[in-house]
């Protein structure tokens, strides 16, 4: 299983946050001191230029992947604290989470590392992290097409062209 880092900021309301409930089931180590965040792991960023695409998997396998769990109000200003050279945004996903259904790219903590590791290809490690989250096959449901269109991607290009054909559909 690839290695998950999730740092947390204390921001949360600690009933409904994924992170701390993926720590809890063994999922993912938490870290409290951000100068601990894997300095080149994927950093998943949501403001970050490049998108996570299968070209990363080097990187995942031997640094795995860190997420920041954080309000979205405080998100940007802490982001542009961090300084980690393997940062990603994700492309365009519906959020399925209890807090922010239906919102488009304002994943959960849990849904992010998912939504990552489908693309990298990771099928079977994505789809074991939806075991204790009840709403969690959902997000699989309504993002399939995509997250299996951007799993064949070669790279973050191919990616980004995928979510930008698929949206010019609704513009
Ligand atoms: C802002 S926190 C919200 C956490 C919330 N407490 C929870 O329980 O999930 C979600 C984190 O998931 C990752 N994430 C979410 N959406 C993303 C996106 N579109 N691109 C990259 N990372 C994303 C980021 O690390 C982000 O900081």
């Amino acid at each position: 299983m690839v290695k998950l880092y999730i740092y947390h900021a204390n921001q949360c309301n600690p009933k409904k946050c994924t992170a701390l409930k993926m720590g809890k089931l063994g999922k993912a180590i938490i870290l409290k001191n951000p100068y601990k965040i894997p300095k080149n792991s994927i950093l998943l960023n949501p403001y970050a230029e490049k998108s996570v695409s299968v070209e990363d998997r080097p990187i995942i396998e031997k640094y795995g992947v860190t997420a920041l769990d954080c309000s979205w109000k405080e998100a940007e200003k802490i982001f542009k604290k961090v300084s980690t050279k393997n940062q990603r945004s994700l492309p365009f996903l519906i959020a399925a989470n209890p807090i922010n259904y239906g919102k488009p790219c304002q994943l959960s903590t849990l849904e992010a590392f998912v939504a990552t590791l489908y693309i990298a290809n990771y099928k079977n490690d994505a789809l074991s992290l939806l075991n204790g989250f009840k709403w969690a096959e959902t997000f699989i449901k309504i993002n399939e097409e995509l997250l299996e269109r951007y799993a064949n991607a070669k790279n973050s290009k191919e990616i980004v062209d995928i979510q930008n054909e698929y949206l010019s559909k609704f513009l």
